[in-house]
């Protein structure tokens, strides 16, 4: 691959929900001037509707369908900075497009930073929905062996502050596209 082609690629943030994808993901394109978009986003503008009802109406088979749909179209892209769904890279066909064709970068959080974080996000989050949080716990390590086996690079997420971690994001990219130049 050029070394071009490696700098243009899309990159797509990944890991359990709450890690911070939309958010970071927003700061890292904010930083490197390039077009964000979120599937999630991209899928409730499509049924007009939140997640939840999404989940609730028309079923998440329908909702995972949609999310790879999505994610296929925009990996036909260059320079976007993408953050799929948490449950996105379940799909083995998703995982395969986006480290082929991406730049795969995981946000790892780590579980005693994220259990905080669930109070904010469960009414948004259906797959969260009715759980207690052993059965929660079970679901984060479950995940976590599938990301941590599908990506180019990742960073640890404990408590760090949001535009610090987004910083961190675009030196370690800025540092792989050097490295690729040097190839
Ligand atoms: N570094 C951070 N420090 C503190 N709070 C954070 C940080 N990153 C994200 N958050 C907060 O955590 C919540 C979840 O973040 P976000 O929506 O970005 O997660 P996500 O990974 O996109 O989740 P999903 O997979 O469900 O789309 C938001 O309320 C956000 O403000
Ligand atoms: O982890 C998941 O399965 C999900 C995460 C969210 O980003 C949404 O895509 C949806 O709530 C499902
Ligand atoms: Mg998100």
């Amino acid at each position: 691959m050029s070394n071009s082609a490696w700098r243009e690629k899309n990159i797509v943030f990944i890991g359990f929900m709450g890690a911070g994808k939309t958010t970071i993901g927003k700061l890292v394109a904010k930083k490197l001037d390039r077009d964000f978009i979120d599937i999630d986003e991209e899928i409730e503008k499509e049924y007009k509707m939140p997640i939840p009802q999404i989940f609730a109406e028309i079923g998440e088979k329908a909702f995972r369908a949609k999310e790879k749909e999505f994610i296929q179209h925009l990996c036909d892209y260059k320079l976007k900075i993408i953050s799929v769904g948490g449950g996105a890279f379940l799909q083995e066909e998703i995982r395969n497009v986006c480290l082929s064709s991406c730049i795969v970068f995981y946000l790892d959080i780590v579980w005693d930073a994220w259990k905080n974080r669930l109070s904010s996000i469960v009414d948004s989050r259906p797959v969260l929905q009715g759980k207690s949080m052993e059965e929660i716990e079970e679901l984060f390590y479950k995940r976590q062996e599938i990301y941590k086996n599908n990506f180019h690079s990742k960073i640890e997420i404990s408590n760090q502050d949001m535009d610090e971690l987004a910083e961190c994001i675009v030196e370690n990219l800025k540092l792989s596209w050097e490295l690729h130049e040097t190839k």
